[in-house]
């Protein structure tokens, strides 16, 4: 599978065209931010599992005519530009244009751009603009896999008071303290306008969005992550999905001409 390596002073990277998919990450002095399945095969037409998969013009599976998390991970992105900015930062351009193929999923004309910036802070941009003469309707995640020391160490906050549908019961609930795991998760929290904080032993991370105002918070636990593709039974002790996203009713609906961005950008302290 093809792939863009980066380098500079303050970080590195590896990007993949298919899917303009981020599965390495990693800071001078910190250790690899993103959590990659031993189990990933690289196979075109296969999402990469772990990294950062696109999920676009669908979040999740409630439209039946589309494939779960939508086309663009599987599609192949263009490499529009590489930008060496100064010798902490480059940026990475990226964009997908619709095709025969995705016209017979979703039949729009579209530009989605994904710009990344590599620095000792990693910023991702999802750029989409209609170019189609009728309005359309997405909903959207960066379903970043965080690579932990292990799941029983860590901890999520800043979600307090939040509302959040419960997608292994259907039920709407009111998150009441940080989020520890111990079982298997699968939420969507709504109306989210503020920094999340991950903690872990060595390290917090800080995830900063813009564009959205839902996050998904998702483990598999024992039993799925062993019936997944691509996941071995260990793997949910290994990371933990804090997806940046517009989801459910949190969607965007953009006319003909319009355009519309997620941003998202993850920091780390000790
Ligand atoms: O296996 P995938 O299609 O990559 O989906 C993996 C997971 O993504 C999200 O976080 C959803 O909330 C989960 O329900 C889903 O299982």
């Amino acid at each position: 599978m093809e792939y863009v390596e980066i380098k500079n002073s303050s970080a590195s990277a590896k990007i993949a065209l298919q899917g303009a998919h981020i599965f390495e990450f990693k800071t001078r002095d910190k250790d690899e931010l993103l959590w990659l399945s031993g189990e990933s095969d690289f196979l075109l037409g296969k999402a990469i599992r772990g990294g950062i998969p696109l999920c676009w013009p669908r979040f999740g599976n409630l439209d039946k005519n589309m494939p779960q998390h939508g086309f663009a991970r599987e599609a192949i992105f263009e490499l529009v530009d590489i930008k060496e900015l100064n010798e902490n930062l480059t940026e990475v351009l990226f964009k997908l244009k619709e095709s025969k193929e995705s016209r017979k999923i979703w039949d729009y004309k579209f530009e989605l751009e994904v710009k990344f910036s590599i620095s000792d802070i990693l910023e991702i941009e999802l750029k989409t603009r209609n170019c189609d003469s009728k309005e359309f309707m997405i909903t959207q995640a960066f379903h970043t896999y965080f690579k932990i020391s292990n799941i029983s160490n860590i901890s999520i906050n800043n979600l307090d008071k939040k509302y959040y549908l419960d997608t292994l019961d259907d039920k709407v609930k009111v998150q009441n303290r940080e989020i520890t795991i111990e079982q298997e998760v699968d939420r969507v929290y709504q109306g989210v306008e503020n920094d999340i904080v991950l903690k872990d032993l060595d390290r917090t991370i800080n995830i900063k969005s813009s564009g959205s105002k839902s996050v998904i918070v998702w483990n598999p636990w024992i039993e799925k992550s062993a019936s997944m593709s691509g996941m071995s039974s260990e793997a949910y002790k290994e990371f933990v999905c804090i997806e940046s996203a517009n989801a459910f009713e949190d969607f965007v609906t953009l006319l003909p001409g319009e355009s519309t961005e997620l941003k998202v950008s993850y920091s780390q302290e000790d």
